[in-house]
């Protein structure tokens, strides 16, 4: 039998086929299995591996024990012998006993699609957090299918690569695993902690945060890099990103906000994964606005906004302010691009146009701003001036007799945290272009038509 260690060479000479299997429940889910499929050889490739080949079967449920029927899994090991491949990668989740028993059948690495996602995000993860979750998403992925048998572990936990739960780790038994998932979420913990304090501070130095997310591959940190000059790796390759990178981003106001960046989505993300990286796209959740980065140029761009919108609400994230971008629109024939879906509220750009990236600075400004409104303000109160300055751009400033008038383009976040005191000076709101800012505004004018009727 082989030896399931892998250095950086052996990783490189790895040649799999790739397999997926078509059953009544996935025909219901409404996924194309081809596109699904046409995934997984990038997912490979991604992971450094030779795709030599696809093959699909259908079956209305899949083998207990080879997942696909028995006359595919002799086809399958025919296919290994001739091309001498290494490894066979499945589309669909496996059992622990369905690996084991294809292993030793088709005498080739067995790897499913989950196994082959935790293995890129192991290969990825550079923070601390981000090591520690992809090691808890592999432990917890590899538990249930630990079982008994007396088999070697390490050949289960032998995916693409080395890294994620080292052999070490794996030689020893299931109660060890136990523990060290106890472990690990314990450090999980008192990471999170801490960054759940960064956040508060940055909350209260009124920082204005906003978020780009989307399926992977969409281009989020080419437009990070494009709107921030940041030097943030962006690939053509899936899942580039693991961990948030926040970069501060002047808007053509000059304000200044952070943006985020943060992990791709992916369809068929198994729930334990997107519970493992719900911390880090908590960056997402906290964002005063967020940025859906959608790759226009895929044939599957409408399913994948859809997976990006599902994972939005499974986070909590849904109602909160969104711009949708159309990205990539360089890769699509004119005709095409009124084709895309989307109201006023939709962008639609290129990464690489210098005039689409002023555009889109625009757009998020005049989201985030929350409407305009005019400020009347006893001239002796310098200190509330001071404070108007700091809750939006200044667009006029004139003087009544005793009193000052000032015109605010208002920034809703910041309105909030920042402008208690000023609230009852206001004395008229105009447009509203933010979606928090309707509200905010028309809150002053009430405020304000309390204090006139004082008078
Ligand atoms: N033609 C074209 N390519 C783009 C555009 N924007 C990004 N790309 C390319 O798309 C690929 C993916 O870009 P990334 O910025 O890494 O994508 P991402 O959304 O950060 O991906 P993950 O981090 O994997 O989730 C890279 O090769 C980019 O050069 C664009 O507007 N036009
Ligand atoms: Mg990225």
């Amino acid at each position: 039998m082989r030896g399931y260690t892998y250095d950086t060479e052996a990783r490189r000479e790895e040649r799999a086929l790739l397999v997926s299997l078509v059953t009544d429940e996935s025909r219901r889910s409404g996924v194309d299995p081809r596109i699904s499929l046409e995934e997984l050889v990038q997912l490979a490739e991604t992971a450094g591996v030779t795709v030599a080949g696809t093959a699909m079967q259908n079956r209305d449920v899949p083998d207990s024990k080879w997942f696909v029927g028995k006359g595919k899994a002799l086809e399958l090991k025919e296919l290994v012998r001739a091309e001498e491949l290494s490894t066979v990668i499945f589309d669909q989740e496996l059992s622990g006993a369905q690996v084991r028993n294809l292993e030793e059948a088709l005498d080739a690495k067995i790897i499913d699609r989950t196994q082959l996602i935790l293995d890129i995000f192991a290969g990825r993860a550079k923070t601390r957090e981000g090591i520690l979750q992809v090691e808890l998403a592999q432990l917890t992925y590899l538990l249930p299918r630990l079982s008994g048998q007396g088999k070697n572990l390490s050949r289960l936990g032998g995916g693409i690569g080395t890294r994620g739960p080292g052999e070490t780790k794996l030689e020893t038994d299931r109660r060890h695993i136990r523990g060290r998932i106890g472990e690990l979420k314990r450090q999980l913990e008192t990471v999170q902690a801490h960054r759940q304090l960064h956040r508060e501070r940055r909350r209260k130095n009124g920082a204005v945060q906003v978020a780009l997310v989307g399926y992977t591959n969409a281009g989020k940190s080419t437009l990070l890099r494009q709107l921030t000059r940041a030097d943030v790796l962006a690939e053509d390759k899936l899942f580039a990103t693991l961990d948030p990178t926040s970069r501060q981003l002047r808007l053509p106001s000059g304000k200044e906000v952070l943006l985020t960046d943060t992990v791709g989505f992916i369809q068929n993300l198994p729930h334990d994964l997107v519970a493992a990286f719900r911390a880090t796209l908590e960056e997402a959740n906290e964002a005063d606005l967020l940025l859906h980065v959608m790759d226009a140029s895929s044939p599957m761009r409408d399913r994948q906004r859809e997976v990006v919108d599902e994972v939005l609400g499974e986070l909590g994230a849904s109602g909160k302010p969104t711009l949708l971008v159309y990205n990539k629109i360089d890769l699509l024939p004119d005709a095409d691009e009124e084709l895309l879906a989307g109201g006023p509220e939709t962008l639609r750009i290129s990464a690489f146009r210098e005039a689409d990236m002023e555009r889109l600075l625009r757009s998020i400004e005049d989201k985030l701003l929350g409407g305009v409104a005019k400020l009347k303000l006893p001239a002796s109160r310098g200190d509330l001036a001071a404070l108007a300055y700091r809750v939006g751009e200044v667009l006029s400033q004139m003087t009544e007799d005793d009193w000052l008038v000032l015109t605010i383009r208002l920034n809703a976040g910041d309105m909030e945290k920042r402008g208690r005191p000023l609230l009852p000076y206001f004395a008229e709101s105009e447009s509203s272009a933010g979606a928090g800012g309707a509200g905010a505004a028309d809150g002053m004018a009430t405020a304000n038509a309390a204090k006139t009727s004082d008078n």
